[in-house]
């Protein structure tokens, strides 16, 4: 079966990174993950002044529109890292916040696929042709915890042995 998400609001709406589950990553607290992927376009670049601005905006959404403004400069390899800045940001999410992650994990093996209209990287877009960057990464993030899992079970099964 294939799950669609996209908006926070619809079915699935936790899998979005503007739904609100903040992260602590790297020794700071990020209300949502699309805040934390926004602020690391401009970790290095002369426009990193604008970081602490998107860590303090109100919502998912304007720190989005902040990110995505065009005059800005992006940090030189963000094509390169990008997907690692946001694969870490969603598992530190699914790691931290129980009741979601017992959500994903109740997905099984269904295909997660970020129904975006207009993003043809991170989601499939109008055309479904997407490369659906966000449905993997949560996809592998769902294998980890799986894994980690097991890994658990085994301790403690060898720990009352
Ligand atoms: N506009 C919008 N609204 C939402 O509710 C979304 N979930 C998204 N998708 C997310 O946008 C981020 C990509 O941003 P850039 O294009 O790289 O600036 C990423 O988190 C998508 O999942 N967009």
């Amino acid at each position: 079966m294939t799950i669609y998400f996209y908006k926070v609001w619809q079915p699935y709406g936790c899998f979005s990174n503007f739904s609100p589950h903040g992260i602590y990553i790297q020794g700071s607290y990020w209300p949502t993950v699309e805040h934390y992927y926004q602020a690391q376009k401009f970790v290095g670049s002369i426009d990193a002044v604008i970081i602490p601005i998107i860590h303090t905006a109100e919502t998912p959404e304007e720190a989005a529109a902040l990110g995505r403004c065009s005059t800005r400069q992006l940090r030189s390899d963000w094509e390169l890292v990008k997907t690692q800045v946001m694969r870490e940001a969603v598992l530190k999410k699914f790691l931290t916040h129980a009741e979601i992650r017992e959500i994903l994990l109740t997905t099984g093996d269904d295909l997660l696929v970020e129904n975006s209209p207009t993003d043809y990287f991170w989601g499939c877009g109008a055309r479904k042709t997407g490369q659906n960057h966000l449905g993997k990464i949560l996809m592998s993030v769902r294998e980890e915890i799986r894994q980690l899992r097991l890994s658990a079970v085994i301790s403690a099964e060898v720990l009352s042995e």
